[in-house]
């Protein structure tokens, strides 16, 4: 599918077109960009595509004091947020989402991707309570062949989750599709739909290993 056809065939993909985020976006993808550099970029996008992620959230009135009278002005309604990183990658994007919301609840899902077969590979699982309250926010900077991200949700939802959106740099076609059909329920916010996936499954043109530029590993 191209970018078009995509974005005809799902209403609930949001492409986050912000001239912050996508000059910010080119510079993750610049091979000169230092480890530092990267990491930072990485956690202001995670604020700036959460602030896009987050504007449906309900609010409802409350009586607040002024020092001049009282009144009624909105507050976030319900239990607070859930961020789910997807670790390691996901972590950067996490750290710019709480920005937004400190006192969210942060749970994580560690998962590796074997390089042979492409499957994820989980290694760590925590959870905060009552995730089935929560508007639940799974962060990770890649969707490549989506099978991590849909692992992780798929975790999500048998523990209960039932308001979950996702939000992620780079994505290609190919891992939104598959994507879309696991959990076509799933509201997406990307910062840039790429060409294609390689014979390694990797993003091009994107970032080469987010993980690995975002903690100068290799
Ligand atoms: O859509 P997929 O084909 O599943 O690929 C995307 C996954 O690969 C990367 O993680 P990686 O396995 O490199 O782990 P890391 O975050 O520890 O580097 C990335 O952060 C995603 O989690
Ligand atoms: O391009 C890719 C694909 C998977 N994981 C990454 O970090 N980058
Ligand atoms: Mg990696």
């Amino acid at each position: 599918m191209t970018r078009d056809e995509i974005l005809s065939t799902y209403t609930d993909i949001s492409i986050i077109e912000h001239p912050f985020v996508k000059h910010k976006l080119t510079s993750l993808r610049d091979k000169n960009t230092s480890t530092r550099e990267f990491r930072m970029l990485v956690e202001e996008l995670g604020t700036l595509i959460g602030y896009e992620a987050t504007r449906d959230l309900e609010t409802v009135d409350t009586e607040v004091e002024t020092p001049l009278e009282t009144t009624l002005s909105p507050v976030l309604k319900g239990k607070k947020l859930c961020i789910v990183t997807i670790m390691r990658a996901g972590n950067g994007l996490a750290e710019g989402v709480l920005k937004l919301s400190p006192s969210a609840r942060v749970g994580h899902v560690g998962m590796y991707r074997d390089p042979d077969t492409k499957q994820p590979v989980e290694y760590y699982l925590k959870m905060p309570h009552s995730i089935n309250e929560r508007t639940i926010i799974v962060v990770d900077p890649m969707l490549a062949t989506g099978n991590s991200a849909i692992a992780a949700i798929s975790k999500m939802k048998d523990m209960g989750a039932q308001d979950i959106r996702f939000i992620c740099l780079f994505a290609a076609p190919e891992g939104i599709e598959a994507f879309k059909k696991a959990h076509p329920d799933v509201p997406m916010f990307i910062g840039a739909i790429d060409r294609e996936l390689d014979d390694h499954a990797y993003i091009r043109p994107g970032v080469g290993d987010a993980g690995d530029r975002i903690y100068g590993t290799r």
